[in-house]
């Protein structure tokens, strides 16, 4: 066992975000169309005494650096069922936002994964891996996978779709986080008394990804968290509405948030976007960045 590998992990936006009622275990059912995006973790795995993580990047003082962080966890999880010892350096070049809705702690879980594997030539089948992925955490069997795909269950249940065309995205960047579990609680409270509907993914969202239309695409995009990370940071509405003054098709929250998602007509216009957001003063930083992106992939 020796040399390194470095795999490269995309983020995700979730292009319909449906939340059904709370489950017994606590969980929500979701119809979740998830999006990878061309905003990249590189996770790199190297022999060593013993499990040690070490991070860089603009975000890296917000990522735990012990046994919780989930490559740490992914590494853990793939010696446990080959008999072997985790005894890895694991370095991520984090360029994901923290706690931003853009799954950055599962791509990195994703990418480790991956990467132990190519360099303990464990074998692991396609199937070992995405369990293993759903046992770290529900957005994590997606970034394995990347390209775009439809998540039941808790979002682990995976059907690849099929996407017709490039979309241009603008990311605005909040500071600080938000907690996912939090803004799920948030949503309990907001629909309580109400009937939540089963979560369904929609035909004319779906139809919008095979074809490629980003009209289209833009008057479907919708998140049922959004309603609750706007209620736990009002001040995402004020991002939301200078994105799309500057030009943008359609907003939503990404995911459990606070990271606000624009979806913009071509590259140019979503570099203007990125520009307007920015000089608003309503965001931290704007990020630009066109979907689809492929999956967990070795790249070195
Ligand atoms: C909301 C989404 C949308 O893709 O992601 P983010 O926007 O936060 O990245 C996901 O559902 C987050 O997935 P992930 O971050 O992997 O969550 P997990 O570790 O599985 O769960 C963390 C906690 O979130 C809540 N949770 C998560 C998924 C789900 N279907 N129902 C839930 O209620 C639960 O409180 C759970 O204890
Ligand atoms: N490798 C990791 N990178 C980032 N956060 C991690 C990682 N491992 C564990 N975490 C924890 O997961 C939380 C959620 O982070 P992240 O996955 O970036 O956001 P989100 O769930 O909103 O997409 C962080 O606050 C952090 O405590």
């Amino acid at each position: 066992m020796s040399g390194s590998v470095t795999v490269r992990v995309p983020a995700k936006v979730n292009v319909q975000l449906a939340v059904g009622a709370a489950r017994p275990d606590g969980f929500h059912d979701l119809a979740n169309v998830f999006l990878a995006v061309g905003l990249y973790d590189e996770v790199t795995v190297t022999p060593a005494d013993e499990l040690r993580i070490t991070c860089s990047g603009p975000d890296a003082d917000q990522v735990p650096l012990d046994r919780t962080n989930l490559a740490a966890r992914a590494a853990i999880a793939l010696a446990g069922r080959h008999g072997i010892e985790p005894d890895v350096h694991i370095h991520i070049a984090k360029d994901i936002p923290v706690a931003g809705g853009m799954a950055g702690g599962s791509a990195d879980g994703a990418g480790a994964l991956l990467a132990c594997d190519a360099l303990w030539g464990t074998g692991a089948s396609r199937e070992e891996l995405l369990a293993i992925c759903a046992e770290l955490g529900s957005d994590v069997p997606f970034s394995l996978v990347g390209g775009a795909a439809l998540g039941t269950g808790r979002g682990e249940l995976l059907t690849p779709l099929e996407v017709g065309g490039t979309f241009h995205w603008v990311f605005a960047v909040a500071d600080g986080g938000l907690s996912t579990p939090v803004v799920f609680r948030e949503f309990d409270r907001l629909t309580e008394g109400t009937d939540v509907p089963l979560p369904e993914a929609s035909p004319v969202l779906l139809d919008a990804l095979r074809t490629g239309d980003t009209a289209a695409l833009a008057d479907a995009l919708a998140n049922d968290l959004q309603p609750a990370a706007l209620s736990l940071r009002p001040s995402l509405a004020d991002t939301l509405s200078a994105g799309t003054a500057a030009g943008a098709l359609a907003a939503l929250v990404s995911g459990s948030g606070p990271t606000t998602a624009f979806l913009a007509k071509d590259a140019d216009s979503a570099r203007a976007v990125a520009e307007a957001l920015l000089a608003s003063g309503t965001c931290r930083a704007a990020r630009v960045a066109a979907s689809p992106a492929a999956g967990a992939t070795v790249v070195g």
